[in-house]
């Protein structure tokens, strides 16, 4: 599902942020993704979801090689990733109906498909109650929840999530990984990148852990040890 063998990722200017990053997620799968700040999360989930090229090695998306998708092709590719941010990117002054239809309405839906789906999706977050509210009018956590809604409401077979509890505190950020686990058991896999410990600690999922561009452990936390070292080829 996600596959990257030996990537490097040099930015212009010439800093190296990922350096031989090998590892895969398999289907349905769900892993954290930690790291100092800098250690290269965000450039990781931006090389899946094409926001950046790596500069060597390669990446498979459902088994496509990334080097092999035209730009003509990126925004296809991307209807299959549901991207989820830590400041979750909403439109102030859209509703959150119209913020959850956007995808939808970018891919060409009718007008009644697109009610179905993003009234499917605010149920699934708990907010059908607020489609008609503009998101200054919601909480950190129900705005987060917006986001999310209009991650999956295309329903991708990816998620991605860069630090998307950050904001928010311990009781509210486990409603958001639960969230997050009920869209796993659906059969979506799904990448968290976090710098919240104590939560991967809590959840124990499989941990990939990132060093200045290095990928140092994975495996399951467990307390202060247990996770294997990644031995690079
Ligand atoms: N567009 C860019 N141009 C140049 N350098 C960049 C660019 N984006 C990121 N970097 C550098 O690459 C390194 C990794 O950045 P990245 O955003 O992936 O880290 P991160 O682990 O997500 O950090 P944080 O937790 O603080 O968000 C950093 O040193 C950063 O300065």
């Amino acid at each position: 599902m996600i596959r990257f063998n030996q990537v490097n990722k040099t930015y212009p200017g010439g800093f190296l942020a990922l350096k031989n990053v090998s590892f895969q997620i398999a289907p349905g799968e769900m892993a954290f993704l930690t790291g100092h700040s800098g250690a290269g999360k965000s450039t990781l989930l931006k090389l899946i979801s094409l926001m950046e090229k790596p500069s060597s090695g390669t990446i498979h998306i459902n088994n496509q090689n990334l080097d092999n998708v035209g730009y003509r092709q990126v925004p296809y590719m991307r209807r299959h990733i549901g991207m989820i941010f830590q400041n979750h990117n909403l439109l102030m002054d859209r509703t959150v109906f119209d913020n959850v239809a956007l995808p939808l309405i970018i891919e060409g839906y009718s007008q009644k498909e697109i009610r179905r789906r993003v009234e499917a999706a605010l149920e699934k977050i708990q907010l059908s109650d607020k489609q008609k509210c503009f998101p200054y009018m919601l909480s950190g956590g129900e705005q987060q929840r917006v986001g999310i809604a209009r991650a999956i409401v295309n329903k991708p077979p990816i998620l991605l999530a860069d630090e998307p509890t950050g904001n928010l505190d311990p009781k509210l950020s486990l409603d958001i990984i639960k969230l997050f686990e009920e869209f796993n058991a659906a059969g979506v896999s799904v990448l968290i990148a976090t710098h919240d410990l104590g939560l991967i600690a809590r959840m124990r999922y499989r941990t990939l852990t990132l060093k200045s561009g290095n990928m140092i452990t994975d495996g399951i936390v467990d307390g202060l040890h247990s996770q294997t070292e990644v031995v690079s080829e």
